[in-house]
């Protein structure tokens, strides 16, 4: 497999020295969120991500990971609680700080998050918008740069041969790929997951899997993914989350998730938990 080099530009090559010697990548200090002001729907979240960790959230359905996640780039803002991601304090920024922060999240979805009518290369390409200024993301002015790390991405990711295809014209496997080129091309230091292999067949699920660990191992990019299937978590995990009802439950190897702490976490849906 060929390795593609990720190269930020200038001012921010600082910015990635530090994180690699403080090596922590981000940090949710006391996070809740509720959406009624009422029931808090997680709570009392710390979490510790570091740099190139592979980190997989488990729970049952409605244990508040996709909320979790979703608080982690703001696009829910959280209650309470701080959110210090490469060294900011994400929680306080104003919508531009916000704006820019984010091309450093890239973020994967379950259901791809593609405009179908557009190429593959087109859509990856997006991921560039948060570099732009609206005019030049309006009129799709990609430099020659931005282009050949588009290609470059998705030729890793075996992709190649259907750059110019539209979108609807992909199987659900190749359109996350292409999901992940989009994030990965907005050269990130957090990729967020949100059950990216859920609409997915064991062996598209595989290779969604494998491609993300990979980037995790060899990028340097931190992983944090949310999955409803406990024997795809142990295999890939550096770390495995366990949330119940919004609480953190269990935060640890994989290898110290016991029967017991499966029970706790899924609960009654302990019967129903998928396995490939
Ligand atoms: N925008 C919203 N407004 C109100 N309630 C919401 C909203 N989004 C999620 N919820 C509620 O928050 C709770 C947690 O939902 P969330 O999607 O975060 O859980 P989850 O663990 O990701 O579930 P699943 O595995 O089924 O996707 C659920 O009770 C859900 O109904």
């Amino acid at each position: 497999m060929s390795t593609i080099t990720l190269e930020r530009p200038t001012e921010q090559a600082v910015t990635k020295e530090t994180s690699v010697v403080t090596e922590t990548v981000l940090e949710l200090r006391n996070i809740a969120k509720s959406y009624d002001m009422k029931t808090l729907i997680i709570q009392d979240i710390d979490l510790q991500l570091k740099q190139g960790e592979f980190v997989s959230i488990i729970g049952p359905s409605g244990a508040g990971k996709s909320t979790l996640l979703r608080c982690i780039n703001r696009m829910i803002e959280p209650t309470s609680g701080d959110i210090i991601f490469d060294g900011t304090n994400i929680t306080q920024l104003n919508k531009a700080s916000l704006r820019k922060q984010r091309t450093k999240i890239g973020m994967v979805f379950q259901h791809y998050n593609l405009v179908s009518r557009l190429t593959v290369f087109e859509n990856v390409l997006h991921g560039r918008f948060g570099y732009k200024s609206t005019l030049q993301g309006i009129l799709g002015l990609y430099t020659e740069e931005e282009k050949m790390l588009a290609l470059s991405i998705l030729e890793k990711l075996g992709m190649k041969e259907h750059v110019y295809k539209r979108c609807d014209q992909l199987s659900g496997g190749q359109k996350q790929r292409v999901g992940i080129a989009r994030a990965l091309v907005q050269q990130p230091k957090l990729l967020l997951c949100d059950e990216p292999i859920a609409s997915l067949d064991p062996n598209s699920s595989k290779v969604i899997m494998d491609h993300l660990k990979e980037i995790s191992q060899s990028m340097g990019i931190t992983v944090l993914v949310n999955l409803h299937q406990v024997d795809v978590a142990l295999k890939y995990s550096d770390r495995i989350i366990g949330l119940n009802r919004g609480s953190k439950l269990f935060d640890d190897l994989p290898k110290r998730l016991s029967q017991m702490d499966i029970h706790n976490i899924y609960g009654a849906e302990v019967d129903e938990l998928i396995f490939e």
